[in-house]
């Protein structure tokens, strides 16, 4: 039987001023979530003012963003208060029985609607650009209000392009992209309006012909405070994704999470301060001396902050893009690699000294090998290493996949070859051997079910390696064993080991675990 259900009519919201009798459809089966299509929500002639209007503006890649193995479509952002009032209130019309309706049976008495998100992203599909299969990302307004529901527009009829329907599937991408998963493909109308939960798994289809466009924004609800409290025992105080863990030097464990915020943790997760002053994800952390952190961010900047004085002492605006990883190398100083594709070495105090240049794609991984030599690893499926006394880059290792991390370890400690390890966007992670310009292959194995979001060596060569099908592997050095799993309820982000021995692991489920 063909798995994809067709649409079925559920009910009839009634009579609206602006237009005939408005039919909502349920395209997927309830246990995946809420999701509903109301089609003409706007006429075509506000679909087409809304075009104009963005194509007048002007679109940009969406490249400095997201990595094109992720997205690549054209996107443009817009900040419209009176608009997201405007479809606000159209939207309690075109469902006079109440939002909170849709949300899962257990939520709706809590959970009241507020807003639409004021930020719009209006997004331009052109042949061969598409989004990849991916959960909507949760949008924290201050503590007790956060979005839930993705709302979504179709500007652009289905029959002005091929390609470029939106599908949903019933697992992430562990399960794989294929049609097996696939549970519902929504073709696009002009005009209509589909809002469905942030964590169903759902991709824009590649456009092949034509031109598609969506106005895209998310539903707001403030939740009563009980709702909000962590139920077990893992640590969930930021608000949303923790993307990386540091030990400072006095044992203490700092995050950084998409809420902005660097927290700073005792043993076994009481909270012991925050650090806020970013406005974007917090992407990477260290320890610069004791008591210093840097961190750097999707805002583009790098930040110092005291620890003791829970202070931003500097920031700078630190490249062109998101500043994606950070290293403190062997003379002492910062390097930082982007979405800008750039490397940048910046001294203890954060002067630039210089750009390594050389990448064709976003630099996620960056490993300091000790006597002046600097490991990258990039989008662009390449490993590449520095000579930081002369910026020079003295050897590239292609793959064939977007590479995501990196980590070094040195089995002899007299200076004989290091072991590098990186993690790519299929899931897979090889070790390689590098000896001053020779980096060659060791093993290559199959780590994930999907992307690899981490990999870090732990102790006398083990390896951890966190990934998006939600799994923390723990693997003896070589031969590549796997000797201890973990998950998260959702991407696992990074891991670390404390000098005590036991383990903090992050995730997009927002917790810290300490194992
Ligand atoms: O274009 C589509 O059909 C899907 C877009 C999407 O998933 C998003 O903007 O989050
Ligand atoms: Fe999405």
């Amino acid at each position: 039987m063909d798995a994809i259900s067709s649409l079925s009519v559920v009910e009839e919201a009634g009579v609206t001023n602006s237009g005939p009798c408005r039919i909502i459809e349920q395209p997927l089966p309830r246990e995946l979530g809420t999701c509903v299509l109301i089609p003409g929500f706007l006429s075509r002639a506000e679909c087409t003012a809304l075009i104009e209007a963005a194509e007048g503006r002007g679109f940009s890649s969406a490249e400095l963003d997201y990595p094109p193995s992720y997205r690549n479509n054209d996107r443009q952002v817009l900040a419209d208060a009176q608009l997201a009032a405007q479809l606000l209130s159209r939207l309690r019309e075109e469902l006079p029985g109440g939002i909170e309706r849709l949300l899962p049976g257990d939520l709706i008495p809590n959970w009241k609607l507020e807003s639409i998100n004021e930020r719009f992203r209006l997004c331009r599909y052109q042949p061969g650009q598409r989004f990849h299969i991916h959960q909507d990302g949760v949008h924290h307004r201050d503590s007790d209000c956060r979005s839930m529901l993705t709302f979504m527009v179709y500007l652009t009829d289905g029959d002005d392009f091929e390609g470029g329907d939106t599908l949903f599937y019933a697992a992430g991408p562990q399960a794989g992209e294929g049609k097996s998963n696939l549970v519902a493909r929504v073709r696009p109308h002009a005009g209509s309006l589909i809002v469905f939960d942030h964590s169903i798994w759902h991709a824009g289809e590649e456009v092949t012909r034509g031109v598609k466009h969506v106005l895209r924004s998310d539903l707001l609800f403030r939740g009563a405070p009980e709702m909000l409290t962590p139920v077990n025992t893992s640590v969930s105080h930021h608000q949303g994704y923790v993307w990386t863990l540091i030990e400072l030097d006095d044992g203490r464990v700092a995050s950084g999470g998409r809420d902005g915020s660097i927290r700073i943790w005792h043993e076994e997760g009481a909270l012991s301060s925050s650090l806020t002053g970013h406005s974007q994800s917090v992407l990477g952390l260290i320890e610069v001396r004791p008591g210093v952190i840097a961190s750097i961010s999707r805002d583009r900047t790098l930040r110092y902050w005291d620890v003791a004085e829970e202070r931003c002492i500097r920031s700078v605006t630190a490249h062109r893009a998101a500043v994606l990883s950070i290293v403190l190398t062997s003379g002492r100083m910062i390097a930082t690699g982007s979405a800008d594709h750039t490397i940048r070495l910046w001294s203890e105090d954060g002067t630039l000294v210089r750009s390594l240049v050389g990448h064709d794609g976003w630099v996620w991984g960056l490993v300091n090998l000790g006597q002046d030599l600097l490991a990258s690893a990039s989008e662009d499926g390449s490993v590449r290493i520095w000579n930081l006394g002369s910026g020079q880059c003295i050897a590239t290792f292609p793959t064939s996949c977007a590479l995501r991390t990196i980590d070094a370890f040195q089995p002899d400690l007299t200076g004989g070859p290091a072991h590098l390890a990186i993690g790519d966007a299929s899931g897979q992670v090889t070790f390689l051997s590098m000896d001053l310009s020779d980096v060659r292959e060791l093993v290559s194995f199959k780590a994930h079910d999907a992307a690899v979001r981490r990999v870090r060596f732990l102790h006398d060569g083990v390896l951890a390696t966190c990934g998006e099908d939600n799994r923390l592997r723990i693997w003896s050095g070589n031969p590549s064993e796997l000797i201890h799993e973990d998950t998260h309820g959702n991407f696992v982000t990074d891991v670390i080991e404390l000098r005590s021995g036991s383990r903090v692991s992050c995730g997009y489920d927002g917790e810290l675990r300490w194992r």
